[in-house]
């Protein structure tokens, strides 16, 4: 594993202001012969990935903010170590902390298929957002695919429940046309009428705003969109549907009339597939992209 301070050939270091004309983040840029990602140390937040003679993956919003302690849109940012809103606090941020803190390069590996993994690391002391102390390596694969693996461990002497998902901006032509395959027959809790249950018949497609939280749900979906897309997970029980459609996006500062350009299709364990780890219990999960 090369360290940190000694970038492998592969990876750049850049800043928000060399890549989007908006200063204020750290940025890795990975190039190698399969593929070009860029990559916040904020959140270790993958914000682009196109493999090579593909379409470009994820979608990073136009109107992004890039600052310290503030998410960036698009991309995949991980939402951890609560999902949605905190149920005990709501005067607390929306999706926990992980995605607005500076994470640390820990590590690059080159594989012999000549995809390369960046190693990322988190810990947390515990403090008056989240009491109990953890850490995090999240393990970004960049080759044809792009993958993530999540090892989670809870460093705190009491068990505590955890909810997270790598809550993925994917890049589609038009959202009215998308359709998700993969989600026919399973529960959800549909976030836009007070999280009532619901059961998906068929496609979850994208009429309007769309907020859904599939619990138990299959290891696999396909996105059905020019170039369409899939996603394969292990170890991730919950898939949530979100583009906030039209009305809504006008609301929201970063995204606006952007909405129509993606789909978020989230992977990770929330609600009642939360993990509750045990002192010095590590829990992992995985995620494939491709297109
Ligand atoms: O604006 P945020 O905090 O990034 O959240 C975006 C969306 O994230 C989704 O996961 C939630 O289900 C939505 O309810 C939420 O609006």
């Amino acid at each position: 594993m090369a360290a940190h301070d000694h970038l492998a050939s592969y990876i750049t270091r850049t800043d928000s202001g060399a890549l989007y004309d908006k200063p204020g983040l750290d940025l890795l840029v990975v190039q190698t012969g399969l593929c070009r990602a860029v990559i916040a140390l904020q959140g270790a937040q993958v914000l682009e990935f196109t493999a090579q003679g593909r379409a470009p993956l994820l979608w990073l919003s136009p109107a992004a903010v890039f600052e310290a302690g503030t998410p960036v849109r698009g991309g995949v940012p991980l939402c951890l170590p609560w999902f949605g809103e905190n149920t005990r606090d709501p005067a607390k941020p929306k999706h926990g902390l992980v995605r607005s803190q500076q994470w640390e390069l820990a590590g690059s590996e080159e594989r012999a298929d000549g995809s390369v993994v960046l190693v990322f690391r988190f810990r947390h002391a515990g403090d008056a957002l989240f009491a109990s102390s953890f850490e995090c390596e999240l393990r970004v694969g960049l080759g044809t695919a792009l993958a993530f693996d999540l090892a989670l461990t809870n460093t705190a002497e009491v068990a505590t429940e955890y909810s997270w998902a790598l809550h993925t901006y994917f890049a589609v032509e038009d959202i009215a046309g998308v359709e998700v395959e993969g989600l026919s027959g399973v529960s959800y809790r549909d976030k836009t009428r007070g999280f009532a249950r619901d059961v998906l018949d068929g496609m979850q497609v994208f009429t309007g705003e769309v907020d859904r939280v599939f619990e138990q749900a299959p290891a696999q979906q396909t996105i059905h969109t020019p170039n369409p897309i899939t996603t394969r997970s292990a170890g991730c029980h919950t898939v949530i549907t979100w583009n906030p459609g039209a009305e809504l996006a006008v609301t929201i500062g970063d995204i606006g009339a952007h909405f129509s350009g993606f789909v978020c299709v989230e992977h990770g364990n929330a609600f009642a597939n939360s993990w509750q780890l045990a002192a010095g219990e590590t829990a992992h999960a995985s995620l494939t992209l491709s297109r």
